[in-house]
């Protein structure tokens, strides 16, 4: 089964978590929306402003023509008094348009002496006032249900005034990596140990997308402990993910937990890092076992499980970036898996984009994953990819971490 296909079963398979909270406009970022959101007033509330200048009728102004200033006009503090012929109204950035005025001139354009101003320019009718209204109107809607609040969307609730967010609560997902030969980073490696990197890298990647992570820590390669962490996930979280032990070692306990804990709904993807992944589910949460190779463990986080835990999370599908660019490598491609290579992508001086292997891609070599800045997306059935030949290639976005 190819990437593509194992992502539509398991969407056909996870319902998205139904239940809402409220929270306030400073919790709510990296939040879905459960609702759409409306603006309950225009936007701008009121005309006003896009200079610092002069309010004035365009009928009253054109090249040479002189106007006494009847007052100020300033963000906030409005000009309240009476603005007759003949007058104009001293006026700044984002200030409310007096009553009977109808166009913004600059203050570069002009010439002041005491209470009189000089117009140095014609002027065009309705020139730098942002209508009310203008950018849009009370019931419009702003935001999506299933959007993920970043900046912009929390710029936009702020701007329109709402206090309070509704979001989908937030997942809780359970993680343990799996391995007698794993040490913690800082302590002393003896023969045949290696350090758990899969476990700090992935939480780093789940930590990103606003998921609460229940760091079960290293669980040594013994069925009863795996049982247990199993068990202890089930009962803490939405979704289960494992690094390492999912494929045929006679250490590899995972497959045959979830079998006896829950349900294999499928394993082994045409997918190249990360074959022996495992979908599944457990009595209360889903479960994805990723291989413990460390460059699998990520691609199929970032492939399979990320996707998995959005659409979960209530989030509505993102569309896929997927770019053009030109290898300068060659590379080599194995038969019969979908290949993810981790590749530095660049724009040359005409724009075009440009892409080179990060080295060797072997799947213990973590290095390739911090080197690179996309995936090289290699179709299943393609042979070796020449250098100069176009390519497809896949930027990797925020939901990596640390961006
Ligand atoms: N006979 C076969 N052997 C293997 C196959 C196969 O199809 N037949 N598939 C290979 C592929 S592909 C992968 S990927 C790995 C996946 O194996 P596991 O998920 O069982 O992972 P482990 O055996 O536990 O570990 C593999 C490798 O990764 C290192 N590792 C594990 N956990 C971590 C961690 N937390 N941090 C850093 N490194 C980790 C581990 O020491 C091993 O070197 O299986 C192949 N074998
Ligand atoms: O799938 Mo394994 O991830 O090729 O090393």
């Amino acid at each position: 089964m190819l990437p593509a296909q194992a992502l539509e079963l398991m969407r056909e398979q996870i319902t998205p978590i139904q239940q809402v909270e409220s929270v306030a406009l400073e919790q709510a970022a990296g939040r879905i929306l459960a609702d759409d959101i409306y603006c309950a007033i225009d936007l701008p509330p009121f005309a006003n402003s896009a200079m610092d200048g002069y309010a004035v009728r365009s009928s009253e102004v054109a090249a040479g023509a002189t106007l006494t200033v009847a007052g100020k006009s300033f963000a906030g503090i409005p000009f309240t008094g009476e603005c007759g012929v003949g007058e104009c109204v001293r006026i700044m950035t984002g200030a409310l348009l007096p009553e009977g005025l109808d166009t913004i001139v600059m203050q570069e354009q002009t010439e002041a002496a005491g209470d009189q101003v000089t117009f140095m320019a014609d002027v065009r009718h309705a020139q730098f006032v942002r209508g009310r209204g203008s950018e849009l109107n009370a019931g419009t809607q702003v935001l999506s249900k299933g959007q993920r609040v970043d900046a912009g969307a929390i710029g936009v609730l702020a701007t329109v005034g709402v206090a309070q967010v509704p979001v989908y609560r937030q997942l809780k997902v359970a993680l343990f990596s799996t391995g007698d030969e794993l040490k913690a980073p800082g302590t002393e490696l003896a023969a045949g140990e290696i350090y758990d990197s899969n476990r700090h890298a992935l939480r780093t990647m789940l930590t990103a997308m606003d998921v609460e992570v229940i760091d079960l820590g290293v669980i040594p390669d013994d069925l009863d402990l795996v049982r247990a962490a199993f068990a202890k996930g089930d009962e803490l979280a939405d979704a289960v993910i494992t690094s390492g032990g999912v494929s045929v070692g006679e250490a590899d306990y995972i497959k045959i937990v979830l079998d006896e804990l829950g349900q294999v709904n499928f394993w082994k993807l045409a997918i190249k890092p990360g074959k022996p992944f495992a979908f599944g589910q457990l009595a209360n949460s889903w479960f994805f076992g990723l291989p413990g190779n460390p460059v699998s463990s990520m691609v199929t986080c970032y492939q399979l499980v990320q996707p998995m835990l959005s659409h979960l999370g209530g989030e509505s599908e993102r569309t896929k970036l997927l770019l053009n660019a030109t290898l300068t490598t060659s590379l080599r491609k194995g038969p019969g898996r979908q290949e993810y290579q981790r590749g530095v992508l660049s724009q040359a001086a005409d724009g075009s984009l440009q892409v080179a292997a990060t080295g060797a891609q072997s799947s213990d070599m973590t290095t390739s994953m911090a080197k690179g800045n996309c995936f090289i997306v290699i179709p299943q059935n393609k042979q070796d990819p020449q250098a100069g030949e176009t390519v497809q290639v896949e930027p990797f976005n925020g939901v990596l971490g640390g961006h």
